[in-house]
């Protein structure tokens, strides 16, 4: 069977490993057509995910089309803020799998919302959880869930990707999944910050706590279940991003600690670091469910520049105390 990925960036790249290893013709699109031939002709994504070889079942082109046709599974795996645009000038699209992690600026829209509405009546689901692209690459063990409501095309997707390695458990909870994939990213920056401003251990482990209560609420708000939010797409993939050196969120929190200016650091990458943009969509969103979300909002007031750091964390310890739990 044929699987197209759309997106070739680290994450695109190791889950076309990925179908190709659990047997299907995997089909990379990238949009910039020399770098499509160059990957093709290489067999490795230099720029996002040196030293994996690809091997003979994977195909690189720039032709969405030729990607597409035939393909019985598609995965989305652009970042969120472009998603909407990529899908635009895509053709027909098979059942697909969306792999982004993040919140649209402007719409608020989960990449989950932004394909329905764009590309109605199509089975449609999510893939996510605790996935560093190298890892997963590199063929080292680790799980995810695909979510969808559409339970036939999300049980033939997980088996279709599944190996002994890459373990895909079945979900029926795609916003609860979305919400948590999204905003882990924005705690994960809050994580690093915390430890880059020599906060200690003991913040960290709180503030990832109570990241995962106000996660959790806002997924229950907007339809999903906090039981998921306990899972491999929240509270797992929470604790590999605020705790793994190898985060882009985490590691940007942590040089933020450092009294490093964002643009800076933003201007030494070249890959996407999703919390960024997502931090006001997600505040956005949660302010319009009417949801509390405190760390949310210090990251993006420090993300904007309203707040130093060192404001940020009083006014995150001058809340006044309450009950545990997520209400
Ligand atoms: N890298 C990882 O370990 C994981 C990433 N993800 C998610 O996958 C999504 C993609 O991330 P990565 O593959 O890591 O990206 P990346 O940072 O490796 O590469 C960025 C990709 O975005 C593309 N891009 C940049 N500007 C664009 C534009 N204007 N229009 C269309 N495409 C554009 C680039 O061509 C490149 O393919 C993100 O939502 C990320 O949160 C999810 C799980 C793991
Ligand atoms: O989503 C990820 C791991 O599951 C990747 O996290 P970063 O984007 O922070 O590197």
């Amino acid at each position: 069977m044929k699987v197209a990925i759309i997106g070739a960036g680290a994450w695109g790249t190791a889950l076309a490993l990925q179908a190709a290893r659990a047997g299907d013709e995997a089909v990379l699109w990238a949009r910039d057509a020399g770098r499509a031939a160059a990957m093709h002709a290489v067999r490795e994504n230099a720029a996002h995910l040196p030293g994996q070889a690809f091997p003979p079942n994977l195909r690189v082109t720039a032709d969405a089309g030729a990607a597409l046709e035939g393909a019985a599974l598609a995965l989305m795996v652009v970042p969120s803020q472009h998603m909407a645009g990529v899908l635009a000038g895509l053709p027909a699209l098979p059942p697909t799998l969306i792999a982004a992690k993040g919140v649209e600026l402007g719409t608020l829209r989960l990449p989950l919302e932004i394909f329905a509405e764009m590309r109605p009546g199509i089975p449609v689901g999510v893939l996510s959880g605790p996935n560093f692209a190298r890892e997963v690459a590199a063929g080292l063990p680790a799980a995810a869930v695909v979510a969808s409501t559409d339970e036939a095309f999300r049980e033939d997707a997980a088996h279709r990707l599944s190996t002994a390695t890459f373990r895909l458990y079945g979900q029926d909870d795609p916003v609860g999944v979305e919400v948590g994939g999204a905003a882990k990213n924005v705690i994960a920056i809050a994580a690093g910050a915390v430890i880059g401003a020599g906060l200690g251990e003991n913040a960290r482990a709180a503030l990832v706590t109570r990241g995962l209560a106000e996660i959790a609420r806002l997924a229950v708000a907007l339809g999903g279940r906090a039981d998921t939010v306990a899972g491999l797409s929240g509270l797992g993939d929470l604790l590999l991003t605020c705790t793994g050196a190898g985060s882009r969120n985490f590691s940007l929190g942590l040089a933020l600690g450092q009294r490093r200016k964002l643009a800076d650091i933003l201007a030494e990458r070249t890959s996407v670091t999703e919390g960024v943009a997502t931090a006001p969509a997600m505040l956005a969103r949660a302010a319009r469910a009417g949801v509390e979300m405190p760390i949310t909002a210090a990251v993006s007031a420090v993300l904007a520049g309203e707040v130093d750091l060192a404001g940020a964390m009083d006014s995150l310890l001058a809340r006044p105390r309450r009950h545990e739990g997520v209400d």
